[in-house]
Order: C-alpha cells, then sequence, then structure tokens
C-alpha cells in the first residue's frame, strides 16, 4: 500500500527475531508498518529465532551484518512501496537490550562516506572486529561477573552502583570476556556500541552516542549521576572509556540524517535522528506508563517493569535510568522463556494452534486442579533455573501433564513467577493499578485472562503490540521538543488510548492467593544448582 505520508516521525526496532518500523503522522495515527523476519527474509544467515545458540547452550550470538541487510531490505521495501521520505521529519529507535557490536578499526571513516550506490551491507561487511554480536539470551560470562562483583564489592554493592547486580548478559560482562578471550580483537575495536547506539549509527553516518537508559543495562553505569563507573569499567578491560565514548539523555537530538539516505531514498536533509533506545524503555514510551502501572512485554523474551521515582536495587530485577525523564527511573525484571517457550508448548500441546491452545486454556479450571510447572527450555533469568519440572496438588513431581493442563500449568506458572518476583521486588499492587499488556501474545484474549486472574488486576493493551517501535516514534516526536522542557506525555497526549481487554473473574484472588505461596516455595526446589546431577 503506498503511504501517503503527512508530515511524519518514525520508530524503528531492532529486536531478537526481526526488525519493524512504524510511521505515525502530527496526530499519532499510525500511516505505515512494514518488518523484516530475520529466519525467514534472511535465510542466507541461518539463525533459529534470529539466533545462533552455540553448543555450549549459554553462548549466543546475532550476525550483526544480518541487522545492517534487514535494514537494507526494509528500506527497499518501504521505497517500492512508494513511502514518501522526504515528510519525516524526525526518527528514532530501539535495539535489544544488552547487545554489544565492536566496530573495527577503521571503520569510522566508512560510515562517514557511505556510497549512495551501494547498499549498506556492502559498504559495512568490513568494518566488524567482531562477526557475530552478543546478546542478551547469552549466559557464558558467569566467571566475569564474579570478577566485577568481587571487584566492586559484592553483588548488592554493583546494584547499588549500577541499578543491577552482575548479569551474564549484560554488556561489561560479555565485554570483559571478549578482552579475556580474544586480547587482540578488542584492540583492534574503535567503537562498542550496544545494538540501540549502532542502529543510530547507521542512521547518522556517524558513530551515536549511547543512551542513559539502555547504557544502565551494562553493569558499567552509575544510574545515581549517569556517569561511567571507573571501577567497573576498570574491573571489564583497559581503555574502555575511550572505545565507549559518552552517553546522552535519551531524548538527545543527535544530529541530521547521514546524506546517504537522502541520496539514496530521498530523505530530507532536515529529518533529525533522536537517540536510540532498549527495547524495554522504548515501550514504557509507547505504553505512556503512569506511576503505579505495571507494563509486561509479552515477546521473545516476557518483561515486567514500571516507572519509579525512588530507586530500590535490589539483587533481583534492574532499575534502569528513565527513558522519558532522566530524573524518573524504570524498574524491569525479564523472563527470557517467554514466547519461544509458549510457542514450543503450543506446537507439542496444541498441534502448533493458537486456537487449539486458546481451547485448552478455557477448557481447564482456574488454578488447574493445584497442578503447578515450571518451564525453562533455556537457562532462566529469573530465577536463575533451567528444565521443565512438574508437581501435582500433593507438590509430587510428576513427569507428564495431560496436553490441556500443560497449557494451563505454563501459562499460570510463567504469571505467577511475575507476580512473586514483582512483589519481592517490592512492587505494590493498588487498586488503580493497570496491567498495560504489549508484545505478540497480548493478542491472545484468552491469556490475558490468565495475566489479569492471577494479578487480580485489569488488563488493558495499546492498539498494536509494537510497542517499542510506536515508542520510539513518540520519542522521535518528544526530542524535538525536549529542549523546551515539554513531557512526552504532552507530546503524546492524542495518542490511542490503551484499551480494557478482561478484568479479573469472579473468587480469582482466592484461588491464587494459595497457590502462589505454594509456587514460591517450590520454585526454591528447581532453583539451578550447577554441582547437582539432575
Ligand atoms: O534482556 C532483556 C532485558 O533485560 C530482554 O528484554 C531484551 O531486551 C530483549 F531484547
Amino acid at each position: 500500500m503506498a503511504a501517503s505520508l503527512s508530515r511524519g516521525y518514525l520508530g524503528w526496532d531492532f529486536s531478537t527475531q526481526q526488525l519493524k518500523v512504524i510511521a505515525v503522522d502530527e496526530q499519532l495515527r499510525v500511516t505505515y508498518e512494514e518488518n523484516v523476519h530475520f529466519d525467514n527474509d534472511l535465510p542466507e544467515f541461518r539463525t533459529q529465532g534470529g539466533v545462533y545458540v552455540h553448543s555450549d547452550r549459554l553462548t549466543v550470538t546475532s550476525p550483526v551484518l544480518m541487522w545492517i541487510k534487514a535494514l537494507d531490505v526494509i528500506l527497499e521495501k518501504m521505497k517500492s512501496s512508494g513511502f514518501n521520505f522526504s515528510q519525516v521529519k524526525a526518527l528514532s529507535g530501539a535495539g535489544q537490550q544488552h547487545g554489544s557490536v565492536y566496530w573495527k578499526e577503521g571503520a569510522h571513516h566508512i560510515l562517514k562516506n557511505l556510497s549512495p550506490d551501494l547498499p549498506l551491507h556492502q559498504s559495512l561487511k568490513a568494518c566488524f572486529s567482531v562477526s557475530d554480536s552478543p546478546i542478551w539470551m547469552d549466559s557464558s560470562t558467569a566467571s566475569q561477573c564474579f570478577s566485577l562483583e568481587k571487584a566492586v564489592g559484592g553483588a548488592q554493592q554493583l546494584a547499588n552502583i549500577t541499578g543491577s547486580r552482575a548479569y551474564e548478559r549484560f554488556t561489561g560482562n560479555q565485554i570483559a570476556k571478549i578482552y579475556s578471550q580474544n586480547p587482540e580483537v578488542y584492540i583492534q575495536t574503535e567503537k562498542i556500541a550496544l545494538v540501540s547506539s549502532f542502529a543510530a549509527s547507521l542512521f547518522l553516518g556517524d558513530y551515536a552516542p549511547i543512551d542513559y537508559s539502555d547504557g544502565s543495562g551494562m553493569n558499567l553505569l552509575q544510574i545515581c549521576d549517569k556517569r561511567w563507573s571507573v571501577t567497573c569499567l576498570n574491573a571489564c578491560a583497559p581503555g574502555l572509556e575511550e572505545k565507549l565514548g559518552h552517553t546522552v539523555p535519551s531524548s538527545s537530538v543527535l544530529g541530521s540524517i547521514a546524506p546517504y539516505y537522502i541520496q539514496r531514498y530521498g530523505f530530507s536533509p532536515d529529518c533529525k535522528v533522536v537517540a536510540f533506545t532498549g527495547d524495554n524503555p522504548a515501550s514504557l514510551a509507547g505504553m505512556r506508563l503512569e506511576e503505579g502501572d505495571i507494563a509486561i512485554s509479552l515477546g521473545t523474551s516476557d518483561t515486567l517493569f514500571l516507572w519509579i521515582q525512588e530507586p530500590m536495587p535490589a539483587t533481583e530485577g534492574h532499575i534502569l535510568c528513565n527513558p522519558v525523564d532522566s530524573r524518573a527511573y524504570m524498574a524491569l525484571l525479564c523472563f527470557k522463556n517467554g514466547s519461544l517457550m509458549r510457542e514450543r508448548i503450543r506446537d507439542d500441546c496444541a498441534s502448533g494452534s493458537w486456537d487449539e491452545f486458546s481451547k485448552a486454556l478455557t477448557s481447564t479450571v482456574t488454578g488447574n486442579n493445584g497442578n503447578l510447572g515450571f518451564y525453562f527450555d533455556v537457562m532462566e533469568i529469573t530465577p536463575e533455573a533451567v528444565g521443565i519440572h512438574r508437581f501435582n496438588k500433593d507438590n509430587n513431581k510428576v513427569p507428564d501433564f495431560p496436553k490441556e493442563v500443560e497449557i494451563r500449568a505454563l501459562i499460570e506458572g510463567q504469571f505467577m513467577a511475575k507476580r512473586i518476583h514483582a512483589e519481592k521486588l517490592g512492587y505494590k499492587i493498588m487498586p488503580k493499578t493497570r496491567i498495560l499488556a504489549t508484545g505478540g501474545a497480548s493478542h491472545n484474549k484468552d491469556i490475558l485472562q490468565v495475566l489479569s486472574d492471577v494479578f487480580n488486576t485489569p488488563v488493558y493493551t495499546i492498539d498494536t503490540a509494537n510497542s517499542a517501535c510506536l515508542g520510539c516514534a513518540y520519542r522521535a516526536i518528544h526530542g524535538l521538543v525536549a529542549e523546551t522542557s515539554v513531557s512526552l506525555a504532552d507530546v503524546v497526549k492524542l495518542a490511542p488510548a490503551p484499551r480494557l481487554v478482561v478484568t479479573p473473574a469472579a473468587g480469582a484472588d482466592e484461588v491464587y492467593l494459595p497457590l502462589l505461596k505454594r509456587y514460591a516455595e517450590l520454585e526454591q526446589k528447581v532453583l539451578y544448582n550447577p554441582t547437582s546431577s539432575s
């Protein structure tokens, strides 16, 4: 469909499984959406779910050239659909958090002089010292995490400084691994970027700075003053600050779009690039979160987050700098076994059909007659556990469940874990609390009904599952006026209001309160124990 765009704004999302773009007009109406699915549209990279899970089952990477080629493909798709690039006033974007990109010495000159006659992936193919970027699903840096926590005085001290204890997926630990295993690669690297700042660099035609919000997902940035922690930098690798560069507020205008896009696609020379950020901070902006709300992104990973004023760092979950208001913060809990886990159970127990999956949910009772399950195909982050563990109503471990019981045990287990770990961090579910759900699974009303029942809270959705993209289009608009201290909320008040989808079923809370207690107790039995034989 040719998109006749009045003056508009673009939001990009370089996520785990695909590259997405959304265009909104001055009235915040979505006028265009497009995506490139890495596995299906770029089969030459042979990824699964957009990633390579290495044979050690701990190392997980994605090829950086796949992300670049995806941008080439999506821009050509937009061009052939008649998209009017000249009307784009500003763009911003998001990247999967924690992933890192390693620009090789000499790359800066190539990035600043892109030939409009060539696709990006041809010009940039020799610009990276690390071709397979470590990403958020990686769990291979336990030794680096141990060293970092030791260097600062322990897990809680690291959380107090950077907002999180050391996590294997966090960028500082990934950089430390590369430095320790391939020092020559580290030395050949002139710039280290996050996926978000790497993506911004592609549009800027220059190295883009890391923003405060995505930067606070690295175990390197002091969340109080937004400066790099010298102790953490030195614990990871030498000369790191120079390779990272300075950080900027997430609403910063970085500059105008590179000549490459003006000459090859017809962008206006006045099109501004606003700092890119992490996918979850971008979702917070896209869902226009308010104090007291809990947002749940049901994507490749399931992510719980909310807007907070007074950070309370802990050794579970994360405190990040707020992407919309630099004085505020956001809290984040990530559950790695999200949609890929739901899809695997759908394939095994519902013949690959979401309709059958839903029928199983509506044909089984609230509370599943006391059957509980823990489903972790890959090493889980919250809590640290792996494998499938099923318990009957008498708390006896059982080898399997009937298919419909398995489906309900998966969904109830995923949402009870979210409530338990949220409340552990001190989240208070208040009478005015709303759950704002986004991500692929937020299209399934039967899944959302279980979420509402477990939290005893109404569930809303926004009118697109691409909240990270939408949040970036909103941030592109906000970036142009942020200097005037206009809030993002003011800028996007015309946006479609969240839509109430389900409310808690009567009596659900009475069923789930005792079940939540059992679930928390059983969870202690399934925690990852590296020395156990099971
Ligand atoms: O690791 C995560 C957050 O800490 C994930 O939500 C990634 O951002 C997904 F891309």
